[in-house]
């Protein structure tokens, strides 16, 4: 669909009389870094759309997924782990989850509950939970990963949490096992405004395909180096050329650089005969074919900004300002 069409189907539904009843909104996914907001975000949407790793501050910019069904459109929006800032980029970082508050109807706080079981945590010291405790818009709690505690446990966690702050509801789940999807979106869709959809509802995101191109780089990125590379690291599409569309002989064609803070590490990304490279290049090939659903030729190199994470023009750049 182009755009023009976009609008013209939106405004289709604007006046569909069986839009009656039908609610539509903004939620924002709040958690610390790990407790598995992409994770959730994905399961709810069935696609990889957001990248998944181990490693905690994998979430940089903020993902528009949209959630639609018969009666509902919940527009989720995906905030990077808060955490402590430690360079101007994670201050941007949390400016930008600000923005997304600012912008929803409703909060999901999402907390990994094997942090909080046997008192080992306390919900006022965890920081996702901290930037909103003041908030007026209505709190749902998520207790994720609760396959890895006991039932009892989990009970426990709902009376204590609920004591603790006035939910309007606590929901435990486990985002990786797909368990109580379903009760999540019950909980969500009363705090929703009635509105018809806000997007048509074929659409899971809004972000443009070169996005998700540079995110599955970076997820590469992130499996494959260890220390400090994938947190110094950010990818730039330089080139999207479509070549595919109008002859299917050709391929796409994709030149990206990925952006490094210090010159030494340059060499490691690039690695020994270039061995490492063209191991993120095969296996986020492989991941970007499948998700276009059509071949691509895709080029990387490795570009030097000095301290670009410090700098407000190239956090401009990037599209953290
Ligand atoms: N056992 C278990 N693991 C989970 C669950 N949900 C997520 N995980 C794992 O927790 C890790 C972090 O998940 P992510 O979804 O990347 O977490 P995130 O909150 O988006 O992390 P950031 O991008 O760092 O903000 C991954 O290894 C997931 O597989 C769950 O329900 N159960």
């Amino acid at each position: 669909m182009n755009e023009e069409e976009t609008q013209q189907a939106e405004l289709a539904k604007q006046n569909d009389p069986q839009n009656k009843g039908f609610k539509a909104g903004f939620a924002t996914i709040l958690g610390e870094p790990n407790a598995g907001k992409s994770t959730l975000l994905n399961v709810l949407l069935g696609e990889k759309i957001s990248i998944v790793t181990p490693k905690p501050q994998t979430t940089r910019k903020r993902v528009l997924g949209i959630f639609t069904d018969k009666s509902c459109q919940i527009v989720l929006l995906d905030t990077p782990g808060i955490m402590k800032p430690k360079y101007k980029l994670h201050e941007a970082m949390l400016d930008l989850a600000d923005k997304s508050v600012e912008d929803s109807d409703v909060l999901v706080l999402l907390l990994d509950v094997e942090k909080y079981q046997k008192g080992k945590a306390e919900l006022k010291a965890d920081l996702a939970f901290q930037r909103i405790a003041n908030t007026k818009k209505p709190v749902i709690l998520v207790l994720n990963k609760v396959d890895l505690i006991t039932k009892d446990a989990s009970l426990e966690l709902i009376a204590k949490f609920s004591s603790e702050y006035p939910f309007r509801e606590i929901v435990p789940l486990s985002a990786l096992k797909g368990y109580n999807i379903r009760e999540f979106l019950k909980a969500v869709v009363p705090y929703l405004p009635a509105s018809p959809p806000l997007y048509p509802p074929d659409i899971l995101s809004t972000a443009p395909e070169r996005f998700f191109v540079s995110e599955i780089i970076r997820e590469k990125i992130f499996q494959f180096f260890s220390q400090e590379i994938p947190y110094s690291t950010e990818v730039d599409v330089e080139e999207f050329q479509e070549n595919y569309e109008k002859n299917p002989a050709r391929k796409d064609v994709l030149r990206c650089a990925i952006v490094v803070d210090r010159l030494s590490q340059k060499s490691i990304l690039i690695g020994k005969d270039g061995k490492a490279i063209k191991r993120v290049g095969q296996a986020a090939r492989k991941d970007i074919e499948a998700f276009l659903g059509r071949p691509v030729f895709l080029e990387l190199f490795v570009k030097v900004k000095e301290g670009w994470r410090e700098k407000e023009s190239s956090l401009r750049d990037f599209g953290y300002k």
